[in-house]
């Protein structure tokens, strides 16, 4: 997978060298490169921002260094890459769309910043991309970069080879549409607190079946919306939750 990122800060990207996705890099799964939106200027002032149209606080970024920032990292001659646009108005990220970015081929991050993007930018590109705003959820940040930390560390572990012990994958919360059961290691007693018998039992079936009674009764206290979306449960997932 390509992954462009544009931005007027793009030290904020410097975590994407560490850890999974520095490996994933290395690897060669990940094809991740960052740019300084400024490069597009052509004024002294390297200028990306501008007072509103229509007044009100603050500023806006201006269109033409995006203009040809695009055009740039997604000619024309090349397949077209999937634009995504974090913004408090965009639709909220979730694992599904994780899931589907990471079926993407290329992937171009424009990190807003001030007020937002003039929005000319993106009604043009989506005349030759698809073009997706995307929110992380219901509350304000001060630009695009933090949210693009998270989408891309969601969707870069769903990449083949990324996570050592695939399974995990398919047992990880939001997989199943349920939050994930407790975890616990050594020791099998600390503080007062002991490790539940049935993790230390060596049955794995009666260990599965706590295991999502755990998950059913965790997802049913913390986030009845999720268990409301989970469709029909059979009889023994009834009984976690009564
Ligand atoms: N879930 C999210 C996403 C964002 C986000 C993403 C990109 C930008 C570019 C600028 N700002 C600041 C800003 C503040 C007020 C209204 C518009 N924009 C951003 C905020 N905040 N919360």
């Amino acid at each position: 997978m390509r992954v462009d990122v544009v931005s007027i800060f793009p030290e904020y990207l410097a975590p994407l060298d560490l850890s999974l996705i520095g490996r994933a890099r290395a690897r060669g799964v990940l094809q991740l490169a960052v740019h300084d939106l400024r490069t597009w200027t052509h004024d002294v002032h390297r200028t990306v921002d501008d007072t509103p149209y229509g007044g009100g606080p603050g500023m806006v970024m201006r269109p033409e260094p995006w203009g040809e920032a695009l055009d740039a990292l997604a000619p024309a001659q090349a397949p077209p890459p999937r634009l995504l646009v974090p913004s408090p108005a965009g639709a909220r990220f979730t694992q599904a769309m994780a899931h589907e970015l990471a079926a993407e081929e290329h992937l171009l991050f424009a990190c807003g910043r001030y007020e937002g993007i003039d929005q000319r930018v993106l009604d043009h590109a989506a005349t030759r991309m698809p073009v997706t705003e995307v929110s992380l959820g219901d509350y304000v940040l001060f630009g695009g970069e933090v949210a693009v930390l998270v989408i891309l560390e969601s969707v870069t572990r769903l990449l083949p080879g990324v996570l050592g012990n695939a399974g995990s994958l398919d047992e990880e919360s939001h997989a199943h549409g349920l939050l994930e059961a407790p975890v616990y290691t050594k020791p099998p007693s600390w503080r007062g607190h002991d490790v539940p018998e049935i993790l230390r039992s060596g049955d794995h079936g009666r260990i599965a079946r706590w295991r999502r009674d755990e998950a059913l009764r965790r997802t049913a206290e913390r986030r009845p919306d999720m268990v409301a979306a989970l469709g029909d449960l059979d009889r023994w997932d009834r009984a976690a939750l009564e």
